[in-house]
């Protein structure tokens, strides 16, 4: 595959993006597109994280994989105390600089928790939401009674309720939330930055499409669990610019949007070999991409970014779509439906699966 970065400016626009006849939006092709054409590059991604346990070994910058380079990990770091991030060379360290160090503007963890008291008694129910609670209007009053109980904790270190113990992926989920606001708050202070023509703006994030209700209506533990992640940004990160965390609106916006619609960081293994994920990543314009079990397009990671190839000839308006699950011809429609609706939410509506299910049905009847 070619190492194009951004196909925006050279090629006139190869889809649209509209509604599809079962709901929501979809990509269609706009004419023919050859198979192994580029049709979308996502230069870098809005928001994302390498996961903890990799922070040596995964480039911060262009996620290089210290192990494909026959390194057990890579030995240049930023410069700042504590934790750090590593690199693969100076020169992404310096890009990564000039990103998130824009204007000198500090993001930095300034406390760490002291104690481990558990949440304010008017979250606790929230650890016992059951199914049959969670509604649209339930959730919104979660997050108002979380703004309330850290509102007021900020007002009184001394009335300060302790800090719940947070797990490994909540931890990373809070680094790839405040890279997201990171992301917002320089683009904010400087509008013409890169990373705005690369990875979208505060608005694109905003278009795609909110999945907190069905997230937390089949897992509703996640609410409390989001609410932890919220507290702890708001009590221990000192941002630059503190009011996209006075009130939980910027982050819910993150968090509402991370589950459905961002992609693996993977490692760039061959095909055939097994790869390992890295971290994860919102790359907006990727994510109005819908699955399809006899998908047309594959994706693949180019150092910060994701390509997105044709895997056969597109006829004009045929939509254009990725594989989220297993899709290989031994994986049954049962598992593979199961597994749509248990991890992503929804009942596959392609024409592989209406084909496969009309096959099954027909032979429940015949025995
Ligand atoms: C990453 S988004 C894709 C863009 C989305 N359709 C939109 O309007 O923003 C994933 C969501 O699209 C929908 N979707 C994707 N593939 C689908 C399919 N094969 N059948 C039904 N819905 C699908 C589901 O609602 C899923 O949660």
């Amino acid at each position: 595959m070619g190492a194009v970065e951004h196909i925006d400016d050279v090629v006139p626009p190869q889809y649209e993006i509209r509604a599809t006849r079962y709901g929501g939006r979809g990509v269609f092709a706009l004419r023919p597109i050859p198979k192994d054409t580029l049709v979308l590059a996502c230069a870098a991604p809005y928001a994302s994280v390498v996961f903890r346990k990799f922070k040596r070994e995964v480039c911060g910058w262009c996620f290089a994989y210290s192990f494909e380079s026959g390194k057990n990990k890579w030995s240049i770091r930023n410069g700042d105390g504590g934790g750090g991030t590593w690199f693969c060379m100076d020169e992404c360290r310096e890009s990564w600089k000039i990103v998130t160090q824009a204007n000198k503007r500090k993001v930095s963890c300034d406390r760490k928790p002291s104690s481990n008291s558990g949440a304010s008694p008017m979250l606790e129910h929230l650890d016992n939401l059951k199914e049959g609670d969670v509604t649209p209007e339930a959730i919104s009053h979660g997050w108002k009674v979380a703004e309330k109980v850290f509102f007021e904790e900020a007002k009184s270190v001394a009335g300060s309720w302790g800090v719940e113990v947070m797990s490994e992926f909540e931890m990373d989920t809070v680094r790839f939330v405040l890279n997201g606001l990171i992301t917002r708050a320089i683009q904010e202070i400087s509008p013409s930055t890169s990373s705005a023509a690369t990875a979208g703006v505060w608005d694109d994030l905003l278009s795609l499409q909110d999945n907190e209700y069905a997230l937390i209506r089949s897992k509703p533990y996640i609410l409390a669990s989001r609410i932890r992640i919220y507290g702890f940004i708001k009590r221990f990160v000192q941002l630059a610019r503190s009011e996209l965390v006075s009130t939980p609106e910027t982050v819910r916006a993150i968090l509402a949007r991370d589950h459905g619609n961002v992609f693996g960081i993977w490692d760039t293994a061959p095909d055939d070999e097994e790869s390992e994920m890295l971290g994860w990543g919102l790359y907006v314009s990727g994510s109005y991409f819908n699955h399809d079990c006899s998908p047309n397009l594959k994706k693949r990671r180019h150092k910060r970014g994701i390509n997105f190839y044709t895997t056969h000839d597109v006829n004009a308006d045929e939509e254009l779509c990725i594989s989220y699950v297993d899709v290989c011809p031994g994986a049954s429609v049962i598992n593979r439906k199961t597994a749509l609706e248990n991890d992503w939410f929804f009942v596959c509506q392609c024409a592989r699966c209406a084909r496969e299910s009309n096959v099954e049905i027909d032979l429940c009847i015949r025995d």
